[in-house]
């Protein structure tokens, strides 16, 4: 009895490996078949192969390369870009990927042939994030009239220019903050002693964004709000992580606790929106006065579209205020990095100083143009993080660089690869936000510009700073470099993100204005764990000592 339970067992296997291997290797062999042909010539239907790669297993397909190093598979891309050029097709699970590591591919795929790539992957977890349908959201939808509606309605808010009323707004919205975040840490920091302060931190960017977004704040012991923000945060985490589930759906009965704790936290998230800002909006909105913030031109929109939903409203609501989690999360790393490497918050600080005159006021929206180093400390965050580019799906088969892309294939963009590449950064390990800087001749051709600092490295690496007055005879300053090609942190293409001036505006606006008023420090530095290819810190993440600068 037992051998023919054993041989069942090993026959169900052998069965299931098999049907495996050959579904793996038919997707494997498919070629994408496209149109070829101008107006003036004849059109013909051509076949192209994919893209080469390495060997796949049944079942599991490539997934063991990638996942050898859990806390950066980007890493593992980019080692085995090395081996097969940079592009290359992997199989994760039964999932057929392309990935691209070279800023000329990666602008083939999003911007030459972005319309054929402007679907997303169809994974459980996106689903239950966004009340069973991932087409709720904005970031993980696939492409429609709807999505370019969202966008171009999103897109006067969420990505103010500067001179526009919104940028001064921010601003404002921005300062006011500020002040009360800085009252609150008042209130619970002790001379010498660790802080966690993340929380804090997360709750005046969720204050920001609703301000900015709903015309709304909550108190900092608003239990409720409190726990809202920590669960925007655990989602914030949870989407920059990949996990076996997502390629492999059968995995769903062990991850069971796991998509229960994700509902939870986006229910919560749904209930509070509804219950604290759009119920009582809804019933005020005024139509005949201009729009007084986002949410007042969403439930505007709402009425006369009939293609923009009340779900679709709430959904938008909560994928735009949900955005303070990333820039809760870049203001914590770069506190991170200070308090690894002091000098870089003296730099910091020193702008703040010459700008606010010795601290006579606080930091504004419009010093950002002043505070050159401060900003390239942002940018420099953001390349060291190496935020994951959201995976691209093809729409329809596809050619690139001579390469078949079969419909459904999900295509990785890896700008892990071109932020750590030696060929455009100089020693790409290092943080270094003086990468983002150039030199150009003062504007009076001779003096010093108010940000102008001499440094150098000492034997640690650190910042060394010249107070030597001769530097002020210089006829150079420093600026912030512009348009650097190979740099994507919010990628290109028609599913650039929405929010980087808000992210840019309001990170700006939070970290200046916390390193103008204390030293931040690390009472063990081995504490402060960052993941090279990630924006996102755990929700628990390490303590901090800020000591007032008075
Ligand atoms: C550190 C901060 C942030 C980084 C590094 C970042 C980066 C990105 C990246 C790489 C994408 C994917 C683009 C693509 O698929 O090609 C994206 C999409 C998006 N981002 Fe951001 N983002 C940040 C903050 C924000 C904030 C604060 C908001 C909103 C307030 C926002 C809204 C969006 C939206 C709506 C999309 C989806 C666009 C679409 O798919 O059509 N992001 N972001």
């Amino acid at each position: 009895m037992i051998f023919i339970v054993i041989y069942t067992i090993c026959a169900l296997v052998l069965f299931v490996a098999i049907t495996s291997y050959v579904s793996i290797q038919f997707k494997i062999n498919r070629k994408a078949i496209v149109i070829r042909g101008s107006m003036h010539s004849e059109k013909t239907l051509k076949k192209f192969a994919q893209a080469p790669g390495p060997h796949p297993w049944p079942i599991i397909g490539n997934l063991d390369r990638i996942g050898r190093n859990v806390h950066n598979p980007f890493e593992g891309l980019t080692e085995l870009a090395a081996q097969y050029g940079d592009i290359y097709s992997l199989t994760l699970g039964h999932t057929r990927c392309l990935v691209v590591s070279s800023l000329d591919l990666i602008r083939e795929v999003l911007n030459q042939n972005g319309k054929f790539f402007a679907g997303r992957p169809d994974f459980l977890r996106y689903h239950k994030l966004f009340g069973n349908d991932r087409n709720n959201s904005l970031a993980l939808c696939d492409w429609s009239q709807l999505q370019q509606k969202r966008r171009n309605l999103a897109r006067r808010h969420c990505s103010p220019r500067e001179s526009s009323s919104y940028f001064t707004k921010m601003s404002q919205i921005g300062c006011n903050e500020v002040d009360k975040f800085l009252n609150e840490l008042n209130k619970i920091i002790l001379p010498g002693q660790s802080l966690n302060i993340k929380p804090l931190i997360l709750q005046a960017c969720a204050n920001m964004f609703s301000q900015y977004m709903c015309s709304q704040r909550f108190q900092y012991n608003d239990v409720e709000f409190g726990k809202v923000v920590r669960y925007f945060d655990e989602i914030f985490w949870e989407i920059n992580q990949g996990y076996a589930l997502d390629f492999l759906p059968w995995l769903s009965p062990f991850y069971k606790n796991h998509i229960q704790k994700i509902v939870h936290w986006s229910t919560t998230i749904r209930k509070f929106i509804l219950d604290r800002v759009i119920n009582e909006r809804e019933v005020n909105v005024d139509f005949d006065e201009p729009d007084n913030d986002f949410t007042d031109a969403l439930l505007k929109s709402g009425i006369e579209n009939e293609s923009v939903s009340r779900n679709t409203i709430i959904f938008m609501l909560e994928d735009f205020i949900g955005g303070h989690s990333a820039v809760g999360n870049l203001v914590m790393l770069a506190l991170g990095y200070i308090a690894k490497d002091r000098s870089i918050g003296v730099q910091i600080q020193k702008e703040a100083d010459i700008i606010s005159n010795n601290g006579q006021r606080r930091i504004e929206l419009n010093d950002m143009k002043a505070m050159p180093f401060t900003m390239a400390t942002i940018l420099e965050v953001l390349r060291s993080s190496s935020s994951p580019i959201v995976p691209h799906v093809a729409t329809e088969d596809a050619v690139i660089s001579g390469f078949g892309v079969t419909v459904g294939t999900i295509v990785l963009i890896n700008n892990y690869a071109l932020n750590t590449s030696e060929q455009y950064w100089d020693l790409p390990k290092q943080f270094n936000p003086e990468r983002f800087l150039e030199k150009v001749p003062h504007a009076s051709g001779k003096g010093i510009s108010k940000c102008e600092t001499r440094k150098r490295r000492n034997s640690e690496g650190n910042y060394d700073f010249d107070q030597n007055d001769s530097a002020k005879s210089q006829p150079y300053k420093f600026i912030l470099k512009k348009n650097i090609p190979h740099f994507l942190p919010f990628s290109i293409g028609k599913r650039t993100c929405i929010g980087q001036s808000l992210v840019r505006g309001f990170g700006f606006i939070l970290l200046a204005n916390i390193i103008q008023r204390y030293n931040v420090t690390s009472a063990d530095v081995n504490t402060i764990k960052i993941n090279p290819a990630s924006i996102a810190l755990p929700a628990n993440s390490y303590s901090l000592v800020l000591t007032s600068r008075n």
